[in-house]
């Protein structure tokens, strides 16, 4: 029987979430990192799939911050890097009994537990692929990844890295199946990524619960426009 554990990263938040860093401060990338971590969170805690639910990050107390039933936190100490930070909890994972890990970004905030459950099931039903990977909307990322333990290939999240998904495997003699799906693909990088999760949840687009929380007191809280022009990097309500 698989055990198969998530593993959520989350960056700590001094550094989180960089490239929002020209319109948004500091208050709001947080809010907005840590809204959307607890509804990938709660996706996972939803799936018919997935075992457990583990937060890996150097985040202080971060089970005060993301408090949901049955989640577990890794601890990676002072963080090494994306790869190194999730090579040993995936480890440790091994060691606790999980048999298969799902990575996912803390960024998904349009994940939902039924696309969760169709991304693992379909890697059940294809015995060629051990390792299933979700693009990210651009196609050259990897939002998520589904592999059994020990990991059979070096995780190369970063830049490009579903080439570098690729590229890893083929070294390791075998291939990973590449799957598009709308709602896995969805992560939250750029300032036109927020606009456009704005956009879909107005148009009644699912969006979790945090992070559609978020949205909606920022955005009652709209100052006049003039008030936005005048503030150089904007409160999430003036970007809308
Ligand atoms: N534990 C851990 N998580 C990380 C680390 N770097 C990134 N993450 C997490 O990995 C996921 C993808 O992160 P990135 O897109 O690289 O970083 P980001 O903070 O979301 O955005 P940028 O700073 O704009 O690149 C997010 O859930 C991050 O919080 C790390 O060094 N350690
Ligand atoms: O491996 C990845 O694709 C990155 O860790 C996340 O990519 P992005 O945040 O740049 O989309």
């Amino acid at each position: 029987m698989k055990q198969i554990w998530a593993l959520i990263p989350l960056k700590n938040f001094a550094r989180a979430k960089t490239r929002l860093a020209g319109a948004l401060g500091a208050e709001v990338r947080r809010a907005l990192t840590l809204a959307m971590a607890r509804d990938v969170v709660a996706a996972l805690a939803s799936s018919r799939a997935v075992t457990r639910v583990i937060l890996v990050s150097d985040i202080p107390h971060l089970e005060n911050l993301i408090d949901i039933d049955g989640v577990g936190y890794f601890n990676t100490g002072l963080a090494q890097g994306l790869n190194e930070d999730l090579t040993t909890a995936a480890r440790w994972a091994g060691t606790q009994g999980a048999t298969d890990v799902l990575i996912a970004h803390g960024d998904l905030p349009q994940l939902t537990s039924q696309a969760i459950d169709r991304f693992i099931l379909g890697a059940g039903r294809s015995t060629e692929y051990k390792v299933r990977a979700a693009a990210c909307k651009e196609g050259s990322g990897t939002n998520l990844l589904f592999a059994p333990l020990p990991l059979p290939l070096p995780l190369v999240f970063g830049k490009n890295s579903l080439a570098g998904f690729h590229q890893a495997a083929a070294e390791a003699g075998m291939a990973i199946e590449v799957v598009r799906d709308s709602v896995l693909e969805t992560d939250i990088d750029e300032l036109a990524d927020l606009k456009a999760l704005a956009a879909a949840h107005a148009r009644g687009e699912f969006v979790g619960a945090a992070t559609a929380a978020l949205l909606l007191s920022t955005m009652k809280a709209r100052p006049t426009t003039s008030a936005a022009k005048c503030s150089k990097r904007h409160p999430v309500s003036a970007i809308f």
